[in-house]
Parts: C-alpha cells; structure tokens; sequence
C-alpha cells in the first residue's frame, strides 16, 4: 500500500484488489481488507511518533467489492487515553466498475503504544523460523 498523510493526524491509503486477494468469487477477502484498515489505521498511529501495536479491530463490511476495484483508505486518530489511542478508517471504491462516493467498508481499532523491548522476545523469529530449532517437519516426536 502507498499512504499519504494528509492535514491533522490523517492517513490515506490506496490498494488494488488484484485477484490474488479474491475470497468469495469475483471479490476481495475479508481478511484482505481488514489487514488493510490494520496497516492504515497502524499508519496513523505512527504519526504520533510512537511505536503501537493492534490490541482490538472490529470490521463491518458493508458492500462487497468487486476485484479489480482502487480502494481508498482514510484512518485517523479519534482519542487517546494513556497508552490507549482510539483510531477508525472508512474505504471507498474510488477507480473502477463499482466507483462511487459510497462507504464500502469501517473499521475501529484500539492500538497500544509500546516501548521497543516488547519485541525483544520476539527476536530470534524474524523474517521466519527460528535458528538452532527444529521445524515442525524435523521433529522426532
Ligand atoms: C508499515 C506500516 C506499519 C503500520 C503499523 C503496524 C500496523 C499493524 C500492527 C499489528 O498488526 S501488531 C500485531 C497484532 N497485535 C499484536 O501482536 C498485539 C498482541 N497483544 C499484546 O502484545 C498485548 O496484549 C498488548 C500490548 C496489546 C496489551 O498488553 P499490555 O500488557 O501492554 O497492556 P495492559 O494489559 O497493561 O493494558 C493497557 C490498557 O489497554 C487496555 N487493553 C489492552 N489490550 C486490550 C484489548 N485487546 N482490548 C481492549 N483494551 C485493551 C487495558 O484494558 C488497559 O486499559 P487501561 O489503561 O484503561 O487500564
């Protein structure tokens, strides 16, 4: 995806339902979208200069959407409390077949700024298994 950050603590991102991210025929994955509305939303909270991760997202997808469609992400920072900030993100289909002004699709989510240590555990798993471990097809078990 390309963003673009827009006045106030505003993100735009754009993304074209290929066919690979199909679900259902002829339209894009649920689970497509949401990753999407996670990376906006997540996006947005980097605007606060802060490292986050995603504790709630809560979708509603209220139209389908026709592959081949350009999406048009907008995510923004409703509120924050502690390390508690309150983000939603509304997508349009702006290019293609199905294009309109209408809301295709929502999303609220709740991110937690962190510190960097949370990824500290984490470390060995990067970029994929870990080293000096077996994989599941090694084990002996
Ligand atoms: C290139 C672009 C990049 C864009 C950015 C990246 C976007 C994508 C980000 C992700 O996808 S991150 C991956 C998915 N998420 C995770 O892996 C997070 C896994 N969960 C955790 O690590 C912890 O549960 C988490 C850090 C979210 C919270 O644990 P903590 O121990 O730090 O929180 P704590 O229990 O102290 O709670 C702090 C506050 O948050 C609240 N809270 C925590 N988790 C919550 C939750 N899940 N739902 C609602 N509230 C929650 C909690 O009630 C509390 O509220 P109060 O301040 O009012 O007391």
């Amino acid at each position: 995806m390309h963003f673009t950050a827009t006045e106030g603590i505003e993100v735009v991102g754009r993304l074209t339902a290929e066919s690979r991210y199909q679900g259902g025929p002829g339209v894009i994955h649920g689970g497509i979208l949401t990753t999407a509305f996670d990376e906006t939303q997540g996006m947005a909270c980097m605007l606060l200069g802060t490292a986050v991760v995603t504790g709630h997202l809560q979708i509603d997808f209220a139209r389908p959407i026709p592959l081949g469609s350009v999406l048009e992400f907008r995510a923004r920072i409703d509120g924050m409390i502690r390390r508690k900030v309150y983000t939603s993100s509304e997508v349009r289909i702006v290019e293609g077949a199905a294009a309109s002004d209408e809301i295709v699709a929502t999303s609220r989510g709740l991110f937690l700024k962190i510190k960097p240590e949370h990824f500290t555990p984490m470390q060995e798993f990067v970029d994929g298994q870990p080293t000096g471990l077996p994989t599941f097809g090694d084990s002996t078990l």
